[in-house]
């Protein structure tokens, strides 16, 4: 692969700043999600040391951080898998909210279901029935998979899995959707396409989505934002003010890649 240019700092690019995605010029944002103070023992080690995060409703955050660094813990705290030791996490309106949604890296499907079955399993409010049934065959045909609707999971792919978890957790139509690694295990092209689809999907959808990504392209691909968490902290909350689609492999791309690589490493 040929070697990247070094990033330029983000300072030399001030039309950067002005060329904030539409979603966040949208006024007077609603907060999503509010963390204060969160912390998250096991014995005696402390796993989160007190995280303070607003996330306004639509933005897509990603969490980047090292392996063991409490990802993962920080999402199962969000998605209510999970509860903190300390401090307080407020979801919309002030409730745990049911539309919270989750994807995993394997996307957990029934496999004695058929597909549509299992993008039925996400619908809420609506009992089975031709309705039900109306809803979740537009919602595989949203993530492309129109024609697989009465198959096995077993005959799908990786990648068509997850577009079948994308579906069922679309069904609820949440407000928020955390997403741990739902790509890492896709291979590089699947991995693109389902980016694009992700971005698609959040841009038309208008839910908040934290992502947890060991990926620092992919966090700079899609994210408003990217929090780094370093030793249960966080060590860098950064914009990322790039207008969509993005496409690899620009140097504006590689100035805020530097940035979250040197927080991850230290070097900043
Ligand atoms: N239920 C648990 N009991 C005890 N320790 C736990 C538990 N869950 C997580 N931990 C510990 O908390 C730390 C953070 O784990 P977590 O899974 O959040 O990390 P992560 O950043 O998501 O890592 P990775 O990128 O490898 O998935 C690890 O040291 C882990 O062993």
């Amino acid at each position: 692969m040929a070697k990247q240019a070094a990033p330029a700092p983000l300072e030399d690019a001030p039309a950067l700043r002005e060329a904030l995605p539409a979603q966040e010029q949208a006024t007077e944002r609603k907060t999503a999600l509010s963390l204060r103070g969160l912390k998250r023992r096991f014995g005696d080690k402390e796993v989160l040391k007190g995280i303070d995060l607003d996330i306004p409703e639509g933005q897509f955050v990603a969490i980047i951080g090292k392996s063991g660094c409490g990802k993962s813990t920080l999402l199962r705290l969000i998605t209510g898998l999970d509860q903190p030791s300390d401090g307080t996490l407020t979801v919309g309106d002030g409730q745990q909210d049911k539309r919270i949604r989750i994807m995993f890296q394997e996307p957990r499907l029934l496999p004695w279901a058929r597909i549509v079955e299992n993008v039925e399993v996400g619908l809420t409010g609506i009992s089975k029935g031709p309705a039900a049934r109306e809803t979740a065959l537009a919602l595989l045909a949203e993530v492309g998979l129109a024609d697989r609707a009465g198959e096995w999971p077993a005959v799908l792919s990786g990648g068509q899995r997850q577009r079948v978890a994308l579906a069922r957790a679309l069904a609820a139509k949440p407000a928020i959707l955390a997403l741990d690694e739902p790509l890492g295990a896709l291979d590089a092209l699947t991995r693109i396409d389902m980016q694009r689809l992700l971005e698609r999907i959040w841009r038309q959808e208008g839910f908040a989505a934290v992502l947890v990504t060991h990926d620092v392209t992919e966090a700079v691909a899609l994210a408003d934002r990217v929090i780094v968490i370093d030793e249960g902290a966080i060590a860098l909350d950064l914009p990322i003010p790039l207008p969509r689609p993005r496409r690899h492999g620009g140097a504006e791309m590689a100035a805020l890649e530097g940035r979250i690589l040197a927080a991850l490493f230290d070097e900043a």
